[in-house]
């Protein structure tokens, strides 16, 4: 059965990048994947100034408004690394939360879809043929850490 999931009052609103579940990368605290994913877009850009202010937005919905503005210059590679950079935070997301791993490898095999009905990118977008690139990063770091624990097993 594919599981959706989108809001994060939803659920499996863990899934959803908006989810309160902070990641440290490189150094840096982010408070949700949303700030680091929507931050990363202007690094080495003409608008790295906006960094610090995504950085520090209240809320993922705001750090989101903020990296969305059309008249800012995203990085010029951000379209050849934005899904490798979302699997980094995605990964580390559920790496650093005990709780909501668990949740995801309970999942077993099942499709995950973010039902987003305006993108169909990360999500399957409102026709559902979207690309859902989210959902593939999820399932793709549950088989990641499914074979670490299976390590850790092995190695303990
Ligand atoms: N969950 C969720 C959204 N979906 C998220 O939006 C991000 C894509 O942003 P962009 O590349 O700027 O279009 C990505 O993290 C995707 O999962 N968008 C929302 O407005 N509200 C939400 O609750």
């Amino acid at each position: 059965m594919t599981i959706y999931f989108y809001k994060v009052w939803q659920p499996y609103g863990c899934f959803s990048n908006f989810s309160p579940h902070g990641i440290h990368i490189e150094g840096t605290y982010w408070p949700t994947v949303e700030h680091y994913y929507q931050a990363q877009k202007f690094v080495d850009s003409a608008d790295a100034a906006i960094i610090p202010l995504i950085h520090a937005a209240a809320t993922p919905e705001e750090a989101a408004s903020l990296g969305r503005c059309s008249t800012r210059q995203l990085r010029r590679d951000w379209n050849l690394v934005k899904t490798q950079i979302m699997r980094e935070a995605v990964l580390k997301k559920f790496l650093t939360h005990a709780d909501i791993r668990e949740v995801l490898l309970m999942t077993g095999n099942e499709i995950l879809v973010e039902n987003s009905p305006t993108d169909a990118f990360w999500g399957c977008g409102a026709n559902k043929a979207g690309q859902n690139h989210l959902g593939k990063t999820l399932m793709s770091v549950r088989e990641e850490i499914r074979n670490l624990l299976s390590l850790t097993v092995i190695y303990e």
